[in-house]
């Protein structure tokens, strides 16, 4: 538990306890409001063999309130960023609130080398956000870190500056060496997101010309990797789970070189601890040397999380919360709504709200999440014959394709992006201005990340959630976030025809797989056990709502496999 003098200080007054700590002086200024430590539990199965492929399956976490421990110390926290008024004395505890992710910290009053400092002036960065004002200084102290700050506020630079600096003070390696030494490794759940925290590093390594940041990710040729790594310094190494443990496996050499680790980074640690991942992160932890610096960090993170941390952290870990207990743990700039309406509407309801969006927002960029790959392939054909500007990614694609469309969309205005959740968390594509999501998420931490794919850096957004009727359940564990209900928008005749006759204009090779798809995740949905029984009506809604006559029948097999082999009003084969 923290200390009965901690719990009775106030806020600023437990900032600068740690600040001391850390033997850094601050300033009477802006100053980040308190919270709190981390505390133990477990986390929950899920399957699968991909590292996307997985992303794309429902997260089953258990949830609860972050709680105080004695262990692992109380920093900083600033959810809107809490701001002691006119600079009042650290301690007076009397707070006024802004809304700004940046701290008054510049990057540049803070020991980092030159060279970094410039990387970091050229990327476009003067001041740190509150988490990397936050953070940096106890990375810097080689302490190892769980840190939590909302969606877009800058955690890949908190944890990158740092680990570049670890190389910088790291002696350079032998010259008789074939290949340097990796000393930092990210792990990373999606491909798109390794290679934007490679592409990020690269930036900041602009003036560090012999040290190198590589990505390895699954959906490439191993063996060009293999030659990329070898022939490039690659003193950094970003990565997805399975194809690094494939590279541990079959690289010559990669073993070894991965023995030089000092400093080890989980970014969305909480996706990457639940059992999806687990076993994966416990693998590599076994390849990399005891000795070593461990950070994690993410958006989310649950108590679970808590709870199998200490396979990766050292016990004296310090847990930085820059999301304020209490407070929510979404952007207030975000506007939230939901919007509850019958499952053969929504596609209907989806193009109204679309083109009502496109109508007010000049330089739209959206984002439509769909809970499944191949109900994500439908939805985008649909949207596409409705001349929508449409993309799609998920990951059965081809990564080229992901690359490519990925791309696209960070650099463009007036597109939308249907998508499964391997854009969901982390990917950083600038101003989008609205994200849908249709169907109840994962849990309540992945609609948190969906949602944080716009509102970054402090910009505005906003996020429609698009339910059934009894799907409104979901609600109950988001009762915290700021979602208001909307009115349905009316669907004029001639709309709801047209996508009527656009759905049935849709290849059955979309239709089928999508509604097995829709009907597999919703059974294997934690929160839908109790409506298994009443699966054979959703079977006629998710048919109907896709155009399909009747409910395509489904193997007997894949039936027991979710749990539905005795329920009335499904069609087997
Ligand atoms: N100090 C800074 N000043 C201004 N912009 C910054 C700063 N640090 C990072 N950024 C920018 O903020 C954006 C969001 O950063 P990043 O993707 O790291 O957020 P995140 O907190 O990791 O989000 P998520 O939780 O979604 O993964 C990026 O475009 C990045 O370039």
């Amino acid at each position: 538990m923290q200390s009965a003098a901690a719990e009775t200080m106030n806020p600023a007054a437990v900032q600068s306890a740690a600040a001391e700590k850390h033997g850094r002086s601050r300033k009477k200024k802006k100053m980040n409001n308190v919270n709190t430590s981390s505390s133990p539990s477990s986390g929950k199965k899920r399957k699968g063999d991909d590292d996307d492929l997985r992303m794309e399956k429902p997260n089953k976490k258990s949830k609860g309130k972050v709680q105080l421990s004695n262990d692992n110390e109380v920093i900083a926290a600033a959810g809107e960023n809490l701001t002691v008024a006119g600079g009042g004395d650290v301690g007076s505890g009397k707070v006024a609130v802004t809304a700004s992710f940046l701290s008054d910290s510049r990057f540049d009053e803070c020991s980092v080398s030159p060279l970094s400092l410039k990387g970091v002036k050229d990327a476009g960065y003067e001041k740190m956000t509150i988490v990397q004002e936050a953070t940096l200084p106890v990375i810097l102290e080689g302490k190892d870190v769980l840190a939590k700050a909302k969606t877009g506020t800058g955690k890949t630079v908190a944890f990158l500056l740092p680990s570049i600096e670890v190389v910088v003070k790291s002696p350079p390696s032998d010259p008789g060496q074939s290949q340097t030494p990796i000393l930092v490794l990210v792990v990373c759940p999606t491909r798109e997101l390794a290679r934007q925290a490679a592409a990020e590093a690269t930036k900041l390594l602009k003036y560090h010309p012999t040290i190198g940041a590589q990505v390895v990710i699954g959906g490439t040729k191993i063996v060009s990797e293999q030659k990329r790594i070898q022939k490039n310094p690659c003193q950094i190494l970003v990565a997805t789970p399975g194809r690094l443990k494939d590279h541990i496996a079959k690289t010559a050499g990669f073993a070894s070189n991965l023995m030089g680790l000092k400093t080890f980074v989980i970014d969305e640690a909480d996706r990457l601890l639940d059992m999806g991942f687990r076993k994966d992160i416990e693998e590599i932890i076994t390849s990399v040397p005891k000795q070593r610096q461990t950070l994690m960090f993410s958006a989310t993170i649950p108590k679970a999380v808590h709870q199998v941390c200490n396979v990766a952290l050292k016990k004296d870990y310090e847990f930085i919360n820059t999301v304020q207990e209490g407070t929510e743990e979404t952007h207030s700039q975000v506007r939230q709504m939901h919007l509850i309406a019958p499952l053969d509407k929504h596609f209907s309801l989806l193009s109204v709200i679309l083109k009502e969006h496109i109508a007010d927002e000049v330089d739209y960029k959206v984002l439509v999440f769909c809970t499944t790959a191949m109900v994500t392939s439908l939805v985008a054909s649909l949207l596409g014959k409705l001349d929508l500007n449409v993309r799609e990614i998920y990951s059965r694609k081809k990564q080229g394709f992901r690359n490519r469309v990925s791309d696209e969309f960070r650099k463009s205005k007036r597109l939308i992006l249907v998508t499964s959740d391997v854009s969901a968390r982390g990917v950083d594509y600038p101003d989008v201005s609205l994200v849908v999501q249709l169907g109840i998420p994962a849990d309540k931490e992945l609609y948190i990340h969906r949602l944080g794919r716009t509102g970054r850096i402090g910009k505005e957004g906003k996020g429609i959630l698009l339910l059934a009727p009894w799907e409104e359940f979901f609600l109950a564990s988001t009762k915290d976030l700021p979602i208001e209900k909307a009115p349905v928008p009316s669907v004029d005749p001639d709309t709801e025809k047209k996508v009527e006759m656009t759905l049935s204009n849709v290849k059955m090779r979309f239709k089928k797989p999508a509604y097995k798809s829709l009907l597999g995740y919703y059974s294997t949905h934690e929160k839908c056990e109790k409506f298994k029984k009443k699966f054979g009506e959703l079977a006629n809604e998710l048919s109907r709502c896709m155009g399909l006559d009747t409910p395509p029948a489904v193997s007997r097999l894949l039936l027991s496999k979710w749990g539905l082999e005795n329920v009335p009003g499904l069609c087997s084969k």
